[in-house]
This record gives structure tokens, sequence and C-alpha cells, in this order.
């Protein structure tokens, strides 16, 4: 890989290609012309994750092409990551090469990376980390001045924190993330400042109490929270429900309410099919839900939580996988327009892009 295929120039074009299959894609909705929010061309990934290649006495990082998973191609640098992805790596290379204990059966690595200058290393293993490992890995984490997890089969091993805090400046101020290290976070942190804005832009007169569905560590209920009286927010994974809870708590926002729900459940719970322990504290019914807020995974809504959007006034849907927005707004367009979209470059040079979609119900 080499920084020329990264250039403005790659860049626009790449972009412009999405946009027009996005065009394309929704030409039988009815959507205004899209907003496009760009990302920088390099450095826009706070994340990695790279095989680790053995030949003879060296290593080096790796990568599969789609579809050919048995000789992986060498990577020596990486354009996209963050500054801070693209310091490390030969640095944890040269000392992975150097220490027969922590290069033996390593098989990936992955960078966790802040705008704040935070970083995690992941390294995962085909045996059993014992003593002598982490004896040498603690050497090498302080070193490089990161935390660091050493992984194996039912074994994790952590040298410092298991997460990294990252800072995102919204509306004029800054709000302070837990990042679980294995949990969802959206990968490229200045595009999702711009996702976060958009977010807040445009529930600004909602008023009233939001209800949010999937919302991993609290990424956008945070800054939504200043737009609304009240927050009650569900999410499935334990760790980011978790991360939620405690980011509340760094940020000193206390409007809202978090539980461990899928949405399936939660569907069931506000049409009181069944009673949910995890709501014992929590009258749903005392809420005056105005607006939902939605950003499922790629498989975007199912048929039930998609006729439960539909019971607000406004409806905020975040999308990573277009295919699936198309679906549900082509259900969602019945009781409701669209007034805003967005699309959001999240993934520059891959063929993905995050969508937004501003819903007002019909009069
Ligand atoms: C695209 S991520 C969005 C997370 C968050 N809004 C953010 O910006 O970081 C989707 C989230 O949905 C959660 N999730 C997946 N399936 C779910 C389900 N059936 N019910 C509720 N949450 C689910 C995932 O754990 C993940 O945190």
């Amino acid at each position: 890989m080499t920084e020329q295929r990264f250039t403005p120039d790659a860049y626009r074009q790449q972009l412009q290609e999405k946009t027009q299959r996005i065009d394309t894609l929704f030409a039988d909705s009815e959507i205004p012309t899209p907003e496009v929010y760009t990302s920088s061309p390099t450095g826009f990934r706070m994340r990695a994750e790279f095989k680790i290649w053995h030949e003879g006495d060296e290593s080096f990082y790796a990568m599969y092409r789609q579809g050919e998973y048995k000789t992986p191609y060498r990577i020596d640098d990486f354009p996209q990551g963050h500054e801070s992805i693209n310091r490390l790596m030969p640095a944890l290379l040269t000392e992975i090469n150097a220490c027969e204990t922590i290069r033996r059966k390593l098989f990936q690595v992955e960078f966790l990376t802040t705008l704040s200058g935070e970083a995690l290393v992941t390294l995962i293993y085909h045996k059993k980390l014992d003593d002598v490992w982490q004896d040498k890995a603690e050497i090498i984490r302080e070193r490089l001045g990161v935390s660091m997890i050493g992984r194996s089969r039912k074994q994790k091993r952590v040298l410092g924190q298991d997460f990294v805090t990252e800072s995102l400046q919204v509306d004029g101020r800054e709000y302070r993330y837990q990042q679980i290290e294995s949990s969802f976070t959206q990968p490229n942190a200045q595009v999702c400042e711009k996702m976060l804005a958009w977010a807040v832009a445009n529930t600004r007169q909602c008023g009233g109490d939001l209800v949010e569905l999937y919302c991993g560590n609290g990424n956008f209920t945070l800054p939504l929270a200043a737009n609304f009286e009240r927050v009650m927010a569900t999410e499935l994974a334990k760790s980011s429900v978790h991360s939620a809870r405690y980011n509340m708590q760094l940020n000193g926002v206390n409007n809202i309410d978090i539980a461990r729900m899928s949405s399936e459940e939660f569907s069931q719970a506000l049409d009181k099919v069944r009673e949910f322990r995890r709501l014992k504290d929590i009258d749903l019914d005392s809420f005056n839900f105005t607006t939902i807020f939605v950003d499922p995974p790629r498989a975007g809504l199912d048929p039930h939580t998609t006729a439960i959007t539909q019971r607000y006034d406004t409806i905020v849907y975040v999308s990573c996988n277009p295919e699936t927005l198309h679906r549900d707004l082509k259900v969602i367009a019945a009781t409701h327009q669209v007034e805003a979209f967005a699309l959001f470059d999240q993934f520059p040079f891959t063929h993905h892009i995050e969508c937004g979609a501003i819903l007002k119900r019909r009069v």
C-alpha cells in the first residue's frame, strides 16, 4: 500500500462514486439532496487490525485481500491509520522481532487510539500467556507509552487499562468517552464529531423526551441529552452499557436512563407484552417521547422496531448500511417524510458509507 492511493484527488473521486451510488439507490425515494460530510484522506482510522505473518526470522504486519485467505500481503505502512497508529506500528514491530517470547505464536495485533493521543495495543496468540510473557510485555508497553492487552484462548492479561478515553468536540463542548477494547466504537473520530454535530443541530427544536435504541457507549446519547428533558437509551452489549453509564458520570450528564436490552425486548417493554426486571427502576409511562434515535447494526431495523419508530413525531436514523436504510425508509415513508439526509464518509477508500436521515411525521 502506498501513499499514492490516498491523495486528495483519489479521495474526491472515491467519494463521488459513493454519492452517485447513493443517488441511484434512493432514486425511487423522496429524499432531499444529501449534505455530504467529508473525511481527511489520510490518518482517519482510530482503530486498525493486522495479522502477524512469520517468515523465517522475520515477522511483519499483513492483511488478506477479500476472498484470498491463504496468502496475506505485507503491510509496511497504513496511511489510513491515525498518526499514533503509524508511529506505533514500526516501533512495536521492532520489539516483536527482538523478543522471541513476544513473537512466538503471535498472530494478530490490534491498535485502538484516540485524537487525544492515547493508545491501546492488543496482541493475540495461539499459546498460553505466562508471567514470563507478561514481564517482557510490560517492558515494551512502558517503552511505547501505551496500554497493552495479551489475549489467548480463554485468557486476557491487561497491562495498564483495557480502554482508552476519547475527547470529542460537539457544539462548543468537549465530551469524553471511555472506549473499551473489543466493544463497538465509531472508527473515524473526526467524521464522528460531524455526525454528532449534525444530530444535535437537527433535534434542537424537538422538545420533550428522547428514546434511543442501539446507544453503544453513549456516543450520540450524551450530546443529544442537551436537547431533551430526559433520555431513555437501550443497548444490547453489556460492556457498552457499562461504558455508557460510566460516560454519563464522566461528563456530568444526568438526564439519561440506560437499560441493557435488545431493541426487540425494548419493544415488548413499551407495549407491556412482558415485564423486565432490568426496567424495575424506570417508569416508561413517565416519559413524553417526541423523538426516537436509532443507529442499528448493518442488518437495520427488524419490522417491529420499524413500527415502533413510527409512533414518534421525529425519527433520527443513522445507518452504516444504505441498503437496509433504504428498505426501512420505504416502510416508514407511509407515516413520515425525510426532511434532511446526510452522507458521512466514515470509511474512505472502502465501498462503505454512513448515512443519516431526519424524518418528520406527515401532517
Ligand atoms: C452501529 S453500532 C452504534 C452504537 C452507537 N450508537 C455509536 O455511535 O457508537 C450498533 C450498536 O447496536 C448494538 N446492537 C446490536 N444488535 C442489537 C439489538 N438487537 N438490540 C440492541 N442493540 C443491538 C451493538 O452492540 C452496537 O453497540
